[in-house]
Parts: structure tokens; C-alpha cells; sequence
């Protein structure tokens, strides 16, 4: 059996790691798994820890640690026969302890965006929430202002992507980001990528990723041959 691929992606809100990860997941066949989507399905659904998490989103602030790994390690436990990207956990560093405890990555893929950018970016999101598709009205717009491609639904803009909440949240995320990637530093699987346009970035990404995918298959079925 080969050897599956695991990486997380990192960066603060508006950074690309929707986007880049849908641009890893459709090149290189991987699940692409998104936090964010499954507080979403959880508060849609609201679950316990659904109704929790809304009451921080809503403040703009993080989901605490217990309820986002109460929601999340479940979830990735019905992925073992799957190579996955995790999208938006984690998040801080007793996250990164816990996902360690689970299971072993093999890249932190991490994103480093201007500020300026980022703001700019977020008041032009709006998002499909059934399916979690994102289009941006300057970057990605879809074909009719305000519906989804695919589905003809609406389109929404998240209430965390509002400027009261999005201040507090790029305020929040440097504050707890660094101890995270200093964890996978010292694993030696941290790669950041700096620049303001997800265009420039993909192309290193996409290097890195052929490099890591096809050696981690080689090598196993060198493995299982023996
Ligand atoms: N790993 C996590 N730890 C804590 N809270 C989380 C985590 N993942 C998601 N959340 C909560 O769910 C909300 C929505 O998550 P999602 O990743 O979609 O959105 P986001 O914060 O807009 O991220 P981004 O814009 O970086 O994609 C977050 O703002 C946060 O409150
Ligand atoms: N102008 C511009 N917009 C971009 C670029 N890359 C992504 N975007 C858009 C898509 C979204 O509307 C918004 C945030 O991107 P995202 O992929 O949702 O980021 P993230 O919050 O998941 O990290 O910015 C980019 O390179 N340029």
C-alpha cells in the first residue's frame, strides 16, 4: 500500500489557503479538509459544539482548543485510507500538540501576506456555505453577481468577514501563530511563502508538492515489494 500524504496549510484570514488548497487538492488528488467548513456544518446542524463555537465567531474570536478538537480529530479519524491538506487547524499551538499526538505530517505549507492585502481581499469574499466555494468580486468572480456557478444559490458574505470582526481576528492570529509554525520549524517541515499574489505563490507550491507526492508513493512501493 503506498504511503499517504498529510500536510496542514497556514496563514492568516484572506491569505489563499481556500484557494490554494482547491488548487492542491484538484492537481494532486487530495482531500481537501477546511476547519472552518466543518464548524459551519456543525453550527448548521447545531451541535453542541456547533452552538458553542457561533458565540465566539460572532466576537470575531477563535473557537477554543477543546471544542475545535472535539469537532476536528473525529473527522480525521474517518480519513486514514486518504491523503489529505488541513485547512484552518491548526491554529495554535495546543492544536498543532494534539494533531501531533494523532497523527505525522509531512508538510506545513505556510502563507505570509501583507496586511493591506488581506484586508483588501476579505471585503471582496463572498462565499457558497452548502458546498464552501469562495470567489472574490476582483479576483474570482463568478458568472452572475452574487450566485453560485455551480448550484444557482446565493451567494453570502461571512459575518467574520465583516471589518468589526476582521481586525480582531488578524489582531488574534499573530498573536498565536508563531509558536505554531516554530513547532513545525523544528520538525523541519515548515516551507513559507511570501507574496501578495496567490498566482505567484502557486508555482513554488506546486514544485514543492511534485517533489514530496511522488517520493513518498516511490518509496513505499519499494517498500510493500519487499
Ligand atoms: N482551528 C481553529 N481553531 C479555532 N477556531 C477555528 C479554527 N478553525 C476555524 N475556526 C473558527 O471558525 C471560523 C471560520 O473558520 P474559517 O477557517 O472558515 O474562517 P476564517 O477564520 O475566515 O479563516 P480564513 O479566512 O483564514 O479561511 C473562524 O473564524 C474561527 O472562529
Ligand atoms: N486579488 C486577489 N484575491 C485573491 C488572491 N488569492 C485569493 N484571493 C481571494 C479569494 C478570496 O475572496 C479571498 C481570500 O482567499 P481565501 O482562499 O478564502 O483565503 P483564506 O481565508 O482561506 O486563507 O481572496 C490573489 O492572489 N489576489
Amino acid at each position: 500500500m503506498s504511503k499517504l500524504f498529510r500536510a496542514v496549510i497556514m496563514g492568516p484570514p484572506g491569505s489563499g489557503k481556500g484557494t490554494i488548497s482547491e488548487r492542491i487538492a484538484h492537481s494532486f488528488g487530495l482531500k481537501h479538509l477546511s476547519s472552518g467548513d466543518f464548524v459551519r456544518e456543525n453550527i448548521a446542524a447545531k451541535t453542541e459544539a456547533g452552538v458553542q463555537a457561533k458565540t465566539y465567531i460572532k466576537k470575531g474570536l477563535l473557537v477554543p482548543d477543546h471544542v475545535m478538537t472535539r469537532l476536528l480529530l473525529p473527522r480525521l479519524e474517518e480519513m486514514t485510507k486518504y491523503s489529505w491538506l488541513l485547512d484552518g487547524f491548526p491554529r495554535t499551538l495546543a492544536q498543532a500538540e494534539a494533531l501531533n499526538s494523532a497523527c505525522d505530517l509531512d508538510v506545513a505549507i505556510n502563507l505570509n501576506i501583507p496586511l493591506e492585502t488581506l484586508k483588501e481581499r476579505l471585503r471582496h469574499r463572498w462565499i457558497h456555505p452548502p458546498s464552501g466555494r469562495v470567489y472574490n468580486m476582483c479576483f474570482n468572480p463568478p458568472r452572475v453577481q452574487g450566485i453560485d456557478d455551480i448550484t444557482g444559490e446565493p451567494l453570502i458574505q461571512q459575518e467574520d468577514d465583516r471589518p468589526e470582526a476582521l481586525v480582531a481576528r488578524l489582531r488574534h492570529y499573530k498573536d498565536v501563530a508563531k509558536p505554531v509554525t516554530d513547532f513545525y520549524k523544528a520538525k523541519g517541515i515548515l516551507y513559507t511563502f511570501s507574496d501578495t499574489e496567490t498566482d505567484r505563490i502557486w508555482p513554488y507550491i506546486n514544485t514543492l508538492l511534485s517533489t514530496k507526492i511522488p517520493t513518498i508513493q516511490s518509496d513505499a512501493r519499494c517498500a510493500s515489494t519487499h
